[in-house]
């Protein structure tokens, strides 16, 4: 029975993926921070039948390297050393490069990026150990392609895409899978939050693409996984972003500058 630890697994995407491979048969360790959102997390999952003894949760901060070293340790003397890593905790906090204080940008790719590389570190010895693995990161659609009123998240969801490709050539030999996911709008707690403050010409982008819901995309994340995949792409649109990002967004800034100069805001 493989033990797969879920960061960001008591909310949104993060939760889904916990659902779907506890219904699939896994031990799943969900790792978050606040204790009261994984206890909310854990009784909703453990309704699935026989996820009970299978499922467990530790409270520790990605972008705290102790923190989550200590944390893997915590789950690996309950269930074993993790076979599958999820990466899905992540932040975003929309707002313009020029009015938003630098500790917000920081804050984000502390989270998004460097909390991914530490989840990996306090994983790969054992992964190494025992000869095998899998890791999934999870990105965005704002990996692919620049946002207005996204600098901070953009930066750290491209960066991920960098680090996959370094990892999965270095982890290959050990028989380490890495896949990386871009899912696009996705309806969960982080959305509705980001919604309210997401400025227009961001929506004028984004809006092209209609969320999806969270337990589809976990399905599709999973899929991706299971077979190796390097990169894990959502529909017609986003994959064709996947393949030819700077295209679409040289595409994007004509448009955005031609409204500009018309005065106009883009939505
Ligand atoms: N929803 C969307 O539209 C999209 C989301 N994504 C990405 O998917 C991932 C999940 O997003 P989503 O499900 O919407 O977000 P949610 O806010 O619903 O869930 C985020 C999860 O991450 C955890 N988390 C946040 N910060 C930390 C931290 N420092 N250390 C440990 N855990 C943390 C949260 O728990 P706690 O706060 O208690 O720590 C929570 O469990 C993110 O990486 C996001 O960027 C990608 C594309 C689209
Ligand atoms: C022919 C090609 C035209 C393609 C148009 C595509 C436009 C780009 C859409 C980018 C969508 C990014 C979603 C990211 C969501 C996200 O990560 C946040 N919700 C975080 O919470």
């Amino acid at each position: 029975m493989r033990h797969v630890l879920v960061t960001g697994g008591s909310s949104g995407i993060g939760l889904a993926i916990a659902a779907l491979l506890l219904s699939r048969g896994d031990r799943v360790t969900l790792l978050a921070r606040d204790e009261g959102r994984l206890e909310a997390a854990m009784d909703i999952l453990s309704e699935l039948p026989g996820a009970g003894e299978r499922l467990a949760a530790v409270s520790a901060d990605v972008a705290d390297a102790a923190s989550v070293g200590a944390g893997v340790r915590a789950a690996a003397s309950r269930f074993g050393p993790a076979d599958v890593l999820v990466a899905s905790a992540g932040i975003v906090e929309p707002g313009l490069f020029h009015d938003q204080p630098p500790e917000l940008f920081e804050r984000q790719v502390a989270v998004n990026l460097f909390g991914v590389a530490n989840s990996v570190r306090a994983v790969l010895p054992d992964m190494r150990a025992a000869g095998g693995g899998r890791i999934a990161i999870v990105s965005s659609g704002a990996g692919l392609i620049g946002i207005p009123g996204y600098s901070g998240y953009c930066a750290s969801k491209f960066a991920l895409r960098g680090l996959a490709a370094s990892l999965r050539a270095e982890t290959a030999g050990h028989g380490i899978s890495v896949s990386i996911s871009f899912p696009p709008d996705t309806v969960t707690p982080q959305y509705e939050r980001e919604m309210l403050v997401r400025p227009p010409e961001a929506e004028a982008m984004m809006g092209r693409v209609r969320p999806w819901q969270a337990a589809d995309v976990a399905r599709v994340i999973v899929e991706g996984m299971e077979k190796g995949r390097r990169e894990v792409h959502f529909g017609v649109a986003l994959r064709f972003v996947g393949y030819f990002g700077p295209l679409v967004s040289a595409w994007f800034d004509a448009r955005l500058v031609r409204t500009a100069r018309k005065g106009r805001r883009p939505v």
